[in-house]
């Protein structure tokens, strides 16, 4: 596969104004991304997610490190690699407030070298599909938030740029809007065969919309990998065991020894243990366990895990332990 982004070793520390403090929101992060891929960046809040987009579309200059944008050097080429990236940042949509929704669309086109004649037909699929022919003739700042988020993303397609970063683009969008956005998203910019980059903390968007995660913490990758990969690594393993009886402390110890990450829990209607087991025959050591008080077992239910909880997991560096268990 093509490589189209090269991010190597980015780092990036903010001072505070007053208290003269450093913060490193990005520390030695490297990835690639590689042409027609959707790639999200996700983390929690102050992860290092919008300073890397910022980085990538040379809006902000690392400390350290390099960003390559189709072969091309951001440092030594800024120019020549930014015509390769369109931006819709965050808080900053990019438009012209004055000007209506088509105008809108016809100066950013024209402004990126494309003639009104080659872009006419676009611009009318593009308001079909982001649902915006209605409201064409209207002023961009009369426009709902979510509205204004569809126009920028439609801009950005239109700039025949290479690469697209979208920097949360569905935050603070009502759920319908939002909904719309992922489906434009998703069938409409695949059918224009870009590359985008997407940070996010919505799980929908990372779930349906990306080929592959970066997960960021603290400015540092944690991991890197197919949302599907991720989502197998916990699935298949997590076991909810709803016992008849409590356990004795004898059991309880045996079988924190056993699995170190197993969960228990004991209330006057049920006791419950959630564990993760790695092959068929730690469920033999389990039952082992359960066997010397004559505990029974009532259910065994495999746990379906989202990808909102295996974010949680990574983060909360069960990832590590995980994937120990794993090899
Ligand atoms: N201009 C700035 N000056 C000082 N510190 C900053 C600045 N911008 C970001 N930071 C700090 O850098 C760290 C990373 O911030 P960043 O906005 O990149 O994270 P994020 O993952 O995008 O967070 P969020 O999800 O909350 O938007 C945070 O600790 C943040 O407070």
């Amino acid at each position: 596969m093509e490589e189209i982004i090269e991010v190597k070793n980015l780092s990036k520390t903010y001072k505070k104004r007053k208290s003269k403090e450093t913060i490193t929101a990005v520390n030695d992060i490297s990835f690639t991304v590689n042409k027609g891929e959707i790639v999200g960046l996700l983390g929690p809040n102050g992860a290092g997610k919008s300073t890397t987009i910022k980085l990538i579309c040379g809006l902000l200059i690392p400390d350290s490190g390099s960003v390559m944008v189709n072969g091309i050097s951001m440092k030594e080429k800024r120019l020549s690699a930014l015509s390769h990236i369109s931006a819709v940042l965050e808080g900053n949509r990019n438009l012209y407030w004055r000007l209506t929704v088509r105008e809108n669309l016809e100066y950013f086109s024209g402004n990126r070298g494309r003639s009104s004649k080659d872009v006419a037909s676009e611009i009318e699929d593009l308001l079909d599909a982001f649902n915006l022919k209605e409201k064409e003739t209207e002023l961009v700042n009369r426009l709902s938030r979510g509205m204004q988020q569809k126009l920028a993303i439609a801009v950005s397609l239109l700039a025949d740029s290479k690469v697209i970063l979208l920097d949360e683009p569905t935050l603070g969008i009502d759920v319908q809007t939002g909904y719309e956005i992922r489906k434009i998203l998703r069938d409409v910019v695949r059918d224009y065969d870009r590359t985008i980059i997407i940070s996010s903390h919505d799980m929908g968007v990372i779930q349906e919309l990306c080929d592959r995660t970066v997960i960021i913490n603290n400015g540092k990758v944690v991991t890197d990998d197919k949302v599907e990969n991720l989502l197998r690594l916990f699935e298949v393993r997590a076991y909810t065991i709803t016992l008849g009886n409590a356990l004795s402390n004898q059991q309880i110890q045996l079988l924190h020894q056993k699995f170190p990450h197993l969960d228990y829990s004991h209330h006057s209607l049920e006791s419950t243990l959630t564990v993760n087991l790695t092959k068929a025959e730690e469920f033999y050591d389990l039952f082992e366990v359960l066997k010397l008080e004559h505990t029974p077992v009532e259910s065994i239910d495999r746990q379906l895990i989202n990808f909102e909880e295996v974010f949680l997991k990574i983060v909360n560096g069960r990832l590590h332990n995980e994937l120990d268990q794993s090899s």
